[in-house]
C-alpha cells in the first residue's frame, strides 16, 4: 500500500502539530520533494530544495505578492486593519533593497550590545535557578525557558521589566498567527493583528521619549541612526517589535525543546553536565532534531524549476526546514538525536539573506542554559505524560512542562556582577580550560593566528565589513586591494579561528570581532592590538632568556638608558604612543566601573599614581562631581596626559604631576589615590612600599583604589590574565606579573587599611579593590 501524499491541512492540524515528524517522515518516503498542495501552496521538504529556495533571488520573503494572499483580499478575508499592518511589515517579510537596509541598521545596532552577553546570561540563569532550588516543582516554560530570552531582550532594548506582562502576551498572540495565511482560525488572526497594531503603538510611545533621553540600548541607538536618515521612526518601530518578538519567541522552545530531551535520556543529561563543548553540541543537535521554527515561507517571483516541477510565479512555498533537517538524503540515521553528529549543518536558523539576525544570542542561551539545567537540577521528571504543545507549527514548543525534582545543585562562584565583598576570599570565576588536539594545535600556532588577525587589522578588513555587512568575497578582496588567492589564505586563517564567517559567497564580521575588532567603536580592542604587534610580540621571543635569567631580556629591542620599559619609551615618541593607546583602550574598557560603583564617592582630591595619558583621570572626574583628580606620572608621560586634558576641556579639575613614584613624594592634600595596572608591574614587597607611601598621605577615611585584570584565587585562570603575566618579566620591568584577588587584598590590609571592598565582575577580567584608612 503506498501512502497518500501529505496535505497542507494535515500539516496545520493540531494532531499534527503535537507530532509533525510522522507525516515529514512519510513525506521523505514518498521520494517527492516538493509537492503541491490542493490549496495550491508548494510543501517543500527536501533538504537540497529548502536550501537551494532560502538562496534564490526568485524567492520573495513579501507574502503579499501572493497569489493567495490576492485571492484572499479578492474574497475579503483581510480586514482593512490587516491590510494596513501588512503596510508595515517587519523586514524578515520584505525583500531587497529595504530589506538590506533595515536589517543593517538592525545589525549595526543589535551586535555591539552582545558583548558581555554570555555574563549577564550566566547570572540569569543562575538566578532563576536557585529561585528553583527553593520548591521542588517548576514549569520549565514558563520558570525558566520563557523568563530567561525575555529578560534578556528587554535588557538589551531597555524595557522595564513591569511591561512585559503586557509585551509577553502580545508577542505571543503574533507568533501564534506565524502560521497567518493557513491559519483558517479567524479569531486568532484578529487577535494576531491587534496584538501586533499594541506593540507598534507601544514603540511609537517609547521612541520619541528615547530620542529625548537617549540611554545607550538598542532602541536609542536605532532611533539616533533614523535620524540621521537610516530609517522612519514607522520603520524603527517595526524594527523594535521584531526584535523583541523573534529575541525571546525561538529561545523559549529552543530551551523547553532541548530540557524535554534531556528529561528523556539520563546519560544525555549527565553528557551535557559534564563535558567541555557538550552543551553547544546538543543546541546543534536540538536546532536540527526538534526545532523551535518548523518552516518559512516564500512566494516565487517567477516560474521555478525544482526538482523537475515547476512553481508557477505568485505560488506560495512552504519551506519545510524542520522536514529538511530530517531529510535522509542529507543526514545519517536523521530521526536519531546524535550529540556526536559530525557535519551538522541543519537548517534551523534558515540560511542566506534571511538567516536568522540573533542566531549568536539564542545560541548562548541555549547552551548556557541547557548546561546549567543538566549540571543543578537533580531527579527531574515530568509531571505530565501528554505534552501540550503551542497552537501553531510555525513557531513549535511545549505550551508547559511541568517538573519535580530532588534538588537544585549550587552555582557557579562569582557569577554576581558589581558585588561589593566584605572580608571575602572565595574563589572568582574560574574555568578549567580542557586540551583538546585543535586548541594545542592552535597554541602551537598562535604566532600564525595572531598574525591574521593583525593582518585583517592592517588591510582594514573588520572596519570594511562593519561598514560593508555581506559584502561579496571579491569585491571586499578588491575594496582591500588584494588579489582573490591571497584573499581565500586571508580568509581560510581567520575563518578558522571564527573572526569572520561567509554565507554563500558573502563575508561578514563574527558578533565579538564586529563589537571588539572595528576601529573607533566604543569598547574596541584595537588599540591593544598595536601594542601587542609592535612590543609584546618583538618582546616575547626572548621568554626563555627572561626565564633563565630572571630579567627582561626583551627590553633589548627598545634600546636606550633606563631598567624599564616606561622609561625607555622615552626615547621612542612611537612606541610611547602605540603603548599609551594600548593602556588607555584597555582602561577605558573597565574605568567605567571606578564612577559605577560608587566607592570612591564624595572625595576630593585623588592622584593617579602611573595614571598614563590621563585616561583614567578624565573619566573619574566626568562620574564624580566636585572631584579633581591629578595625574602623577613620567615626564614624557605627563606631557600626553595635558594634551589629553586640555582637549577634554577639564585643566580646572585634572593637573598633572610630573615625577618618579619611588623617590618623589606623592601630591598633597590627597583624599584617595588610585593605582591603575600599576602594582603587577612590580614584585609584592614593592607593591606593598606604594600602598604604605599611599596610606602615609591620606587622611581617616581616606580611600586607596586598586584596578587590574585579575587572576583567581586558584591561580589557574581566566586565560587571557594568565597570559598576560609573562610580559612583564619579558619586557615591561623584569619582575612583575597578575596576581589573585587575595593577594590584593592582604597586601592592602598589610599596608593598614582597615577597611576592604571588592569590586567583581568588571569587563575584561577586571577587579577593583578598595581599602579605607
Ligand atoms: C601600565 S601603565 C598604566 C597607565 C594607567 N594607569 C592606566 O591604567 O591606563 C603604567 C604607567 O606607570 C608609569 N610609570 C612607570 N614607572 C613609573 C615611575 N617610576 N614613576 C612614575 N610613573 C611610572 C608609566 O609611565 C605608565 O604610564
Amino acid at each position: 500500500m503506498t501512502d497518500a501524499a501529505v496535505s497542507l491541512r494535515d500539516l496545520m492540524s493540531p494532531t499534527s502539530i503535537a507530532h509533525p515528524y510522522p507525516l515529514y517522515e512519510r513525506m521523505h518516503r514518498r521520494g517527492e520533494p516538493v509537492i503541491e498542495d490542493p490549496s495550491g501552496v508548494h510543501l517543500v521538504s527536501g533538504y537540497a530544495e529548502c536550501h537551494a529556495l532560502l538562496r534564490d533571488a526568485r524567492c520573495s520573503s513579501d507574502e503579499t505578492g501572493s497569489t493567495m494572499f490576492h485571492r484572499m483580499r479578492g474574497r475579503g478575508e483581510l480586514s482593512g486593519e490587516d491590510a494596513a499592518l501588512l503596510a508595515k511589515a517587519p523586514f524578515m517579510l520584505l525583500d531587497p533593497p529595504a530589506h538590506t537596509r533595515l536589517r543593517r541598521l538592525a545589525h549595526t545596532c543589535l551586535i555591539p550590545a552582545f558583548a558581555g552577553l554570555p555574563e549577564r546570561i550566566e547570572r540569569i540563569v543562575a538566578e532563576l535557578l536557585d529561585a528553583a532550588g527553593e520548591r521542588e516543582l517548576m514549569d520549565v516554560v514558563a520558570d525558566f525557558a520563557f523568563p530567561l530570552p525575555v529578560r534578556i531582550i528587554c535588557e538589551l532594548l531597555g524595557l522595564p521589566q513591569e511591561d512585559f506582562p503586557r509585551l509577553g502576551r502580545w508577542s505571543g498572540a503574533m507568533a501564534r498567527n506565524m502560521d497567518q495565511a493557513f491559519n483558517l482560525d479567524a479569531a486568532a488572526r484578529a487577535e494576531g493583528t491587534r496584538a501586533r497594531a499594541s506593540i507598534l503603538d507601544y514603540f511609537h510611545e517609547l521612541i520619541p521619549a528615547r530620542r529625548a533621553a537617549p540611554s545607550g540600548d538598542v532602541i536609542s541607538q536605532l532611533v539616533a541612526l533614523a535620524d540621521q536618515g537610516a530609517a522612519d521612526t514607522e520603520e524603527v518601530a517595526s524594527i523594535c517589535a521584531l526584535l523583541l518578538v523573534a529575541g525571546h519567541e525561538t529561545t523559549v522552545n529552543l530551551i523547553a525543546n532541548g530540557v524535554l530531551l534531556l528529561l528523556g535520556d539520563p546519560g544525555l543529561r549527565q553528557r551535557v553536565a559534564d563535558r567541555p563543548g557538550a552543551a553547544k553540541a546538543m543546541v546543534e543537535e536540538v536546532l536540527r532534531f526538534d526545532p523551535p521554527l518548523h518552516f518559512r515561507t516564500r512566494v516565487a517571483l517567477s516560474d521555478i524549476e525544482i526538482a523537475g516541477r515547476v512553481v508557477p510565479r505568485g505560488a506560495t512555498l512552504v519551506l519545510l526546514l524542520a522536514a529538511a533537517n530530517r531529510d535522509p538524503k542529507r543526514f545519517d540515521s536523521p530521526d536519531v538525536f546524535d550529540l556526536d553528529r559530525r557535519n551538522n549543518r541543519h537548517l534551523g536558523f534558515g540560511l542566506g539573506l534571511h538567516a536568522c539576525l540573533g542566531a549568536a544570542l539564542a545560541r548562548s542561551e541555549g547552551e548556557i542554559a541547557l548546561r546549567e539545567f543538566a549540571r543543578r537540577v537533580r531527579g527531574a521528571e515530568r509531571l505530565e505524560a501528554r505534552l501540550t504543545y503551542r497552537p501553531t507549527l510555525a513557531m513549535r514548543g511545549p505550551a508547559r512542562l511541568p517538573i519535580r525534582y530532588t534538588s537544585v545543585g549550587p552555582g557557579r562562584a562569582g557569577t554576581d556582577s558589581f558585588t561589593p565583598h566584605e572580608r571575602t576570599h572565595e574563589m572568582h570565576t574560574t574555568t578549567t580550560t580542557e586540551l583538546t588536539e585543535d586548541r594545542l594545535g592552535l597554541l602551537m600556532q598562535g604566532h600564525v593566528a595572531f598574525q591574521a588577525l593583525w593582518a585583517g587589522h592592517e588591510l582594514g578588513l573588520f572596519g570594511h565589513l562593519s561598514a560593508h555587512p555581506d559584502a561579496p568575497v571579491e569585491e571586499t578582496a578588491k575594496a582591500l586591494g588584494i588579489e582573490p588567492d591571497p584573499m581565500e589564505v586571508l580568509l581560510g586563517a581567520l575563518r578558522g579561528v571564527g573572526l569572520v564567517e561567509v554565507h554563500d559567497g558573502r563575508l561578514r564580521n563574527a558578533p565579538l570581532a564586529e563589537a571588539r575588532l572595528v576601529p573607533g567603536k566604543p569598547g574596541s580592542f584595537v588599540p591593544m592590538l598595536g601594542w601587542q604587534h609592535h612590543i609584546v610580540y618583538p618582546g616575547m621571543r626572548d621568554f626563555t632568556a627572561a626565564l633563565r635569567s630572571g630579567s627582561s631580556v626583551g627590553l633589548r629591542h627598545f634600546p636606550g638608558p633606563g631598567e624599564t620599559l616606561y622609561e625607555r619609551l622615552a626615547d621612542h615618541p612611537d612606541l610611547r604612543a602605540v603603548f599609551q593607546d594600548a593602556m588607555s583602550g584597555l582602561s577605558s574598557l573597565a574605568n567605567e566601573a571606578l564612577g559605577s560603583c560608587g566607592a570612591l564617592r564624595g572625595l576630593h582630591h585623588v592622584a593617579d599614581i602611573g595614571g598614563g595619558d590621563g585616561t583614567n583621570a578624565i573619566a573619574l572626574v566626568r562620574s564624580h562631581p566636585g572631584l579633581s583628580v591629578t595625574v602623577f606620572d613620567l615626564p614624557s608621560v605627563t606631557k600626553m596626559a595635558e594634551e589629553n586634558i586640555a582637549r577634554a576641556g577639564l585643566r580646572d579639575r585634572v593637573r598633572t604631576h610630573s615625577g618618579d613614584m619611588f623617590s618623589d613624594p606623592f601630591p598633597e592634600d590627597l583624599d584617595g589615590v588610585l593605582f591603575s595596572h600599576l602594582l603587577n608591574i612590580f614584585p609584592p614587597d614593592t607593591s606593598v612600599g606604594l600602598l604604605r607611601k599611599a596610606y602615609d598621605c591620606l587622611p581617616e577615611g581616606g580611600k586607596v583604589a586598586v584596578l587590574n585584570m585579575m587572576q583567581n584565587d586558584a591561580k589557574d585562570g581566566p586565560a587571557t590574565t594568565m597570559l598576560a603575566a609573562p610580559y612583564f618579566l619579558t619586557i615591561a620591568s623584569g619582575q612583575g606579573r597578575l596576581y589573585s584577588w587575595a593577594e590584593y587584598e592582604s597586601w592592602i590590609r598589610e599596608a593598614g587599611f582597615g577597611g576592604y571592598e571588592r569590586f567583581s565582575d568588571l569587563p575584561f577580567f577586571h577587579g577593583l579593590h578598595v581599602g579605607t584608612r
